[in-house]
């Protein structure tokens, strides 16, 4: 919203959101202050803020007062109920929908802008048509497709646009070209596509699915490479020379994280079981189900390498978020990967440079498997890389913060325990480099 407002000066822009501490920062005056970490996002918000860009805690207000109402609520997975740990939770959508057709009193363009199970717009609609006070609204679906750590430059410089309407009626597609109209002020027309309603919302799904897929195969050869001598980033280069592959999408890793791709895999296997189409589901599922071997796999190996036993020994790991050039943590590796040392009976240190100490205990706190009390006796937080590292029996790099390629390795090596082991989980470390300084050094997938 904050680059749809950078783009259209003309466009008052109001983001609203029932979080009042979250409106609060992203209304600090510091703009260090703002609540996502998100490469060059503080400088625009500081040119459009104040502007046409505003925040607010005022949801009725602003629902009022708007002719488009983009709808970008979560929609976890389901934790409870039929579809618990599968379907998505769509009370949050609901609730917004009840909400505009209680406060409408103009005509309005509804947009889903949040990832939404194929179909949803059918909901919406029946929703907001039958609260009997005269207004019409046209449902659009608009996916969105950046990712973050890149979100900027992603909403810049899109692929696509995706914008699904309806094509039937003369009023869907007035609803489309509006908001094709938005986005024409910085897209190329010929990348803004339009498609009818169904497929823009399985194209998101789909496509996250794709993604998330290409690193569960890269990671399933990965363990194959370390049976066979074959190097996974020899593989990778090797495949994503072939211009039908493709070079993106294939770093082998200690397995995906964030808050969507589990969540829209989850629910796409859900909606193809509710289908009765089992093959389809079953087909999506292994893409998870790699995907958490991957993560178990590397910490047992951690286990396995250090004499088959880590407890009461110290491990750093390097990187808490899911991935570089963001704090979000949701889904990260690296939690699944503490969870599983500390069962081990590991002590655990953390360093990142954008994740909080509050939110790695939260992120602990909300799996369940000890007390609060035993995560903040069992893991610590250190906010100095070296520190971290000190006497510690092995490091675990789980994020490819570009910072760690520049650490001085000799000066660590030279503070740890011996045999100093190293596992590296985004090779993003140079092996030859590290073995020369005397570092034990494990890879994936080689
Ligand atoms: N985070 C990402 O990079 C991307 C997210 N998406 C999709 O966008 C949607 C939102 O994702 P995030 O922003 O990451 O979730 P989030 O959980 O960070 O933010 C959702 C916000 O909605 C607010 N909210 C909930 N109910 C509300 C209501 N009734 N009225 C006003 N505000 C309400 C919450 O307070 C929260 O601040 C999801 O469907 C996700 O799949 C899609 C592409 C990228
Ligand atoms: O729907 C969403 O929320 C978004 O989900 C992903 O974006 P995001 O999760 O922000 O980040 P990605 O760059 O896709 O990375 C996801 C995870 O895969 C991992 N990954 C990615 C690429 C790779 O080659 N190897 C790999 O392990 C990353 O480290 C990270 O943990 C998609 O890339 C976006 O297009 C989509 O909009």
């Amino acid at each position: 919203m904050a680059v749809i407002a950078q783009k259209n000066p003309e466009i008052k822009v109001t983001v609203v959101d029932i979080n009042e501490k979250r409106i609060a920062a992203w209304n600090d005056q510091n703009l260090d202050n703002i609540p996502i970490y998100e490469p060059g996002l503080s400088d625009v918000v500081k040119e459009a803020r104040g502007r046409n860009l505003f925040f607010s805690t005022e949801v009725d207000a602003a629902i009022d007062d708007a002719e488009m109402i983009f709808i970008s609520v979560n929609t976890p997975t389901k934790a409870y109920g039929i579809g618990k740990g599968m379907a998505a939770d769509l009370k949050y959508i609901e609730l917004c929908a009840r909400q505009i057709a209680r406060v409408s009193k103009t005509d309005k363009i509804v947009v889903e802008k949040s990832t939404l199970p194929v179909r949803t717009a059918e909901a919406l609609k029946n929703i907001l048509d039958n609260t009997g006070n005269g207004v019409n609204y046209q449902i659009l679906s608009n996916p969105e497709f950046l990712a973050e750590g890149t979100a900027i430059d992603d909403l810049h410089n899109p692929d696509r646009i995706l914008i699904g309407g309806n094509v039937d009626t003369e009023e869907g597609k007035e609803a489309m070209e509006a908001l094709v109209d938005v986005y024409a002020s910085w897209v190329p027309k010929e990348q803004i596509l339009t498609t009818n309603v169904w497929s823009s919302e399985l194209s998101k799904l789909t496509a996250n699915a794709f993604l998330a897929q290409r690193v569960s195969s890269i990671n399933a050869m990965s363990e194959l490479c370390e049976h066979t001598g074959a190097d996974v980033n020899e593989i990778s280069k090797a495949i994503g020379m072939d211009s039908r592959i493709g070079s993106k999408f294939l770093n082998a890793s200690v397995g995906f994280g964030g808050s969507c791709f589990q969540k829209d895999i989850l629910n796409l296997v859900y909606i193809a079981k509710s289908f009765g189409l089992n093959e389809v589901a079953d087909y999506w599922e292994q893409v998870i189900i790699m995907n958490d071997y991957q993560k178990r796999r590397f910490a047992a190996n951690i286990v396995k390498t250090l004499f088959n036993t880590v407890s009461g020994k110290k491990i750093a790991l390097l990187g808490w978020a899911f991935k570089k050039d963001t704090n979000d943590t949701r889904e990260s590796a690296a939690i699944y990967v503490a969870d599983y040392l500390l069962n081990e009976q590991a002590e655990i240190v953390v360093y990142d440079p954008k994740v909080t100490e509050e939110q790695i205990y939260a992120d602990l706190d909300y799996l369940g498997t000890r007390t609060e009390l035993e995560n903040r006796q069992l893991v610590t937080v250190v906010k100095d890389p070296y520190l971290t590292c000190d006497k510690a029996h092995a490091i675990a790099i789980l994020t490819e913060w570009g910072e760690f390629k520049d650490f001085d390795w000799a000066n660590i090596y030279d503070k740890m325990l011996k045999p100093a082991f190293l596992f590296d989980g985004r090779n993003i470390l140079n092996s030859k480099i590290k073995e020369k300084i005397g570092f034990q050094f494990r890879a994936i997938g080689v």
